[in-house]
């Protein structure tokens, strides 16, 4: 992929290009990356705002697919130059069934590595998480910790647990030769938790504050840090990734990178303040209302509930024990190895990530829109 003024020539993929950090990197990638001819998005349910964007001069490839059906991936990877793959089952909650969300995350992992061997696709960027590492289920620490520090990863979440094997069969896969004889180049990436345009769980904590007259009541300790990146470095981040990867293969492939920026440690709750707060929402409490023995029993009770009330209906809640857990552990990261590695500078100022993050919540007020879930990243 040389660098050159001639016309663009390279073809990307983008496997789950239509969640919420999908759409995030399929916009920067169609922002910062002058050498893409063809931009494919593969997701299991294409969004109509991938409409708006097939009048530019990148041609946009909507391609409706699963990631568990081997044809399906090799399909869409033939011919690519690059494949970033974000698409995956982001499930805490028990909407999906452990089967299910080892089958997307693991074997549709598989299937893009085994798709690259065998279509002859060189360069491969997998969006991993903070949770392959923790917090762990002894519920440590990690503080400012980096891609070194160590520390005991214990999973038994279905999801930490998928993540973790998808992460290690694409960094075992780098190396490996591909159709043609050269080898694949692969490297994760590992966000900690995410916010931003589209943040599904930031608009439910909305939503909830809204039922319960402009409150929020807290549930963590204020001195439980919680690592948050945002979406826009993210995929900034990944661009970046996906374009230094054959300049720096011997640097960066079968290497991981934790995805950092400026955004300030807090507890989970206070850090959604920043943006819940401005659109009219109260946090209520200095201290945790109920007593953490209580907010486990509550957890309990929740797993409980959905697990008699499966055969019948699907009972979701926020809370339960892997959730409590999650927020009550702090777990943050601090870490240079991407701008090391290969200069990575987060694109957004905490400011501007804070602004457009609040924009964004003010504007679910008036109500679901044509558009995507985030706007354009030109900026002034
Ligand atoms: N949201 C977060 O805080 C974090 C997310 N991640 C990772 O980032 C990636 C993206 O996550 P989000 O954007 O938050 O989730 P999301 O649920 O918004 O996006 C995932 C996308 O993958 C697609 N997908 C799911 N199953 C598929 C299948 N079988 N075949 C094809 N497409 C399928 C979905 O339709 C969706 O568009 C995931 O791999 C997740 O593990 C990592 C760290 C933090
Ligand atoms: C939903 C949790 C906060 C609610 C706590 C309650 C009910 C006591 O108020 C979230 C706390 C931490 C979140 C997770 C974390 O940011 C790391 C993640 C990484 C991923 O790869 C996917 C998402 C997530 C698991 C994220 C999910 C929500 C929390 C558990």
């Amino acid at each position: 992929m040389a660098q050159s003024t001639q016309a663009p020539t390279l073809v990307y993929l983008v496997t789950g290009g239509c969640g919420f950090l999908g759409e995030h990197i399929v916009r920067m990638l169609l922002e910062q990356e002058p050498r893409l001819r063809e931009l494919r998005v593969f997701d299991l349910h294409l969004g109509s705002w991938l409409e708006e964007l097939k009048t530019g001069p990148v041609q946009v490839t909507a391609i409706q697919g699963d990631v568990t059906e081997a044809h399906e991936v090799a399909a869409a990877v033939a011919g690519s130059h690059v494949v970033i793959h974000t698409a995956g089952l982001v499930d805490v909650f028990g909407k999906a069934s452990p089967k299910t969300i080892h089958k997307v995350n693991v074997q549709g992992t598989q299937n893009v590595i085994e798709a690259c061997i065998r279509t002859g696709t060189q360069f491969l960027v997998y969006t991993s998480s903070m949770e392959v590492v923790g917090p762990n289920v002894k519920g440590h620490p990690f503080y400012r910790g980096n891609e070194d520090t160590p520390y005991e990863a214990v999973h038994q979440h279905p999801y930490p647990c998928s993540k973790a094997l998808a992460e290690q069969l694409v960094l075992e896969a780098n190396g490996r030769k591909v159709n043609g004889g050269l080898p694949l180049v692969t490297c994760a990436l590992r966000p900690t938790g995410i916010y931003g345009e589209g943040h599904q769980i930031m608009r439910d904590f909305y939503n909830q504050g809204l039922r319960f007259g402009g409150r929020l009541f807290r549930a963590v300790p204020a001195s439980v840090e919680h690592g948050r990146v945002y979406v826009g470095n993210v995929a900034w981040m990944h661009v970046l990734v996906a374009r230094e990867l054959e300049q720096r293969a011997p640097l960066m492939g079968g290497q991981v990178y934790f995805c950092y920026d400026k955004s300030p440690y807090k507890s989970y709750e206070d850090f959604n303040m920043e943006f819940l707060g401005p659109c009219g929402l109260r946090l209520i409490g200095t201290h945790p209302l109920l007593p953490y023995w209580l907010l486990v029993l509550l957890a309990t009770l929740n797993a409980l509930l959905q697990w008699l009330l499966r055969p019948l209906v699907l009972y979701t809640p926020l809370l339960n024990p892997y959730t409590l857990a999650m927020a009550n552990t702090t777990f943050t990261v601090s870490t240079n190895k991407a701008q090391r590695h290969f200069g990575y500078k987060p694109i957004f100022s905490w400011e501007e990530s804070k602004a457009r993050t609040i924009h964004w919540v003010q504007a679910l007020d008036q109500g679901p829109g044509t558009g995507g879930h985030c706007g354009p990243y030109s900026r002034s």
